[in-house]
């Protein structure tokens, strides 16, 4: 006979992992995405162009929207020429509710809608312009919102063509607050609140919420924003190391035919889904036992790097009062 404690030990997690198994909800599920139409917003440039480009080669009849210029052609010519593929195309901003009600009646029912147009111009507060702020949370929010409004009603209608399912580009951004980021964290942490409201409305329609939560990304937009972008804020965000757009895509595309509610994209990104994990839904009993079993811990990990943050924040402020 083993000795008991020692059997106790084992079975507690066991016990644990059982538990987990039968109460996760959502349940585990699927989303296929060969010759489902699957219409991808902001699909002109960066992580939307790759998701496009990968799942147009997987068999997905792929439809893009981007505001009204010339990349929206140059997206679909390069699709063309890497793949052969052929994708349909549609200008319109996210923020004009009409505008994306009419694409949607267009381009037909959409079996997965990917909302992941975003803007990002990071600045203190103090100096960014409420314009500038209001930019980012129509654009990133609100678009969201019209996005979502337009193609629910279509997707809702599917009858037996399996599930369906709305993915939202946040970012780590959208997990942690930091320094520059303000309105574009407010924005990105919105999308949990709607993502995780959503699920509870649409699961009995089989369509599935994923929000994906991508580290910096090699992009046309990140180019863009580090030409600007505060000393502290690069500091902080090298935490967490720069992906190509190509591998952001394939985790985000695994994410959604895994139906997962979470979908983290590197290893800092895997702590920071299980240190933020809160209330969210999580239909892999795996993943929650590790939420559960290493939360603790991993909390400590998050305060070491609040520590790390603040001491960067304190020097830099301190090397700038003496110069
Ligand atoms: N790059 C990064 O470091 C990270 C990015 N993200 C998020 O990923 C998403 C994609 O980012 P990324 O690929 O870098 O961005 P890019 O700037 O490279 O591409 C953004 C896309 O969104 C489209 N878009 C912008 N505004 C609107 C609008 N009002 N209406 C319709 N389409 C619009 C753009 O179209 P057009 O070119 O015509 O303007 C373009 O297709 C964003 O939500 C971003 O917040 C998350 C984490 C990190
Ligand atoms: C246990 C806890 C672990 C915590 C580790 C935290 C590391 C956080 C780094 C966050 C980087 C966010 C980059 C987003 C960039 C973005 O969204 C672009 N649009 C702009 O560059």
């Amino acid at each position: 006979m083993a000795d008991p404690n020692f059997s106790f030990l084992l079975l507690l997690p066991l016990a644990l992992l059982l538990l987990l198994y039968f109460i996760v909800r959502p349940r585990p599920t699927t989303v296929p995405i060969k010759n489902r139409h699957i219409f991808i917003t902001g699909g002109s440039s960066g992580i939307g162009l790759a998701l496009a480009h990968l799942a147009a080669s997987e068999g997905a009849k792929v439809s893009i929207l981007a505001l009204p210029d010339d990349k929206l052609e140059e997206a679909k010519n390069y699709i063309q020429l890497s793949s052969g593929i052929d994708i349909a195309v549609f200008a319109a901003d996210v923020r004009d509710y009409d505008a994306i009600s009419k694409v949607v009646e267009v381009a037909g029912p959409i079996d997965v809608l990917i909302v992941n147009q975003g803007v990002f111009v990071a600045k203190e507060l103090e100096k960014q312009g409420l314009d500038e702020v209001r930019f980012m949370v129509d654009v990133n929010l609100m678009g969201s919102f019209n996005m979502i409004k337009a193609a629910l009603p279509g997707m809702k209608d599917r009858k037996d063509r399996g599930p369906g399912s709305i993915a939202l580009m946040s970012s780590q951004a959208g997990q942690v607050g930091i320094y520059g980021y303000t309105a574009y964290s407010a924005s990105k942490f919105g999308l949990r609140g709607l993502a995780e409201a959503l699920q509870q409305e649409v699961i009995v329609d089989d369509i599935h919420v994923s929000l994906i939560f991508p580290p910096a990304t090699d992009t046309p937009g990140l180019t863009k924003e580090t030409k600007t972008r505060p000393q502290l804020t690069s500091t902080i965000v090298e935490t967490s190391g720069i992906m190509k757009a190509e591998e952001v895509a394939k985790k985000a595309l695994d994410g959604i035919k895994s139906a997962s509610f979470i979908v983290p994209c590197n290893f800092v990104g895997l702590l920071l889904s299980i240190a933020s994990a809160g209330l969210s839904p999580n239909r892999s009993f795996n993943m929650a036992f590790m939420e559960v079993v290493s939360g603790g811990i991993i909390r400590i990990v998050a305060l070491g790097f609040q520590w790390n943050w603040y001491t960067s924040i304190l020097k830099w402020h301190g090397q700038k009062q003496r110069t």
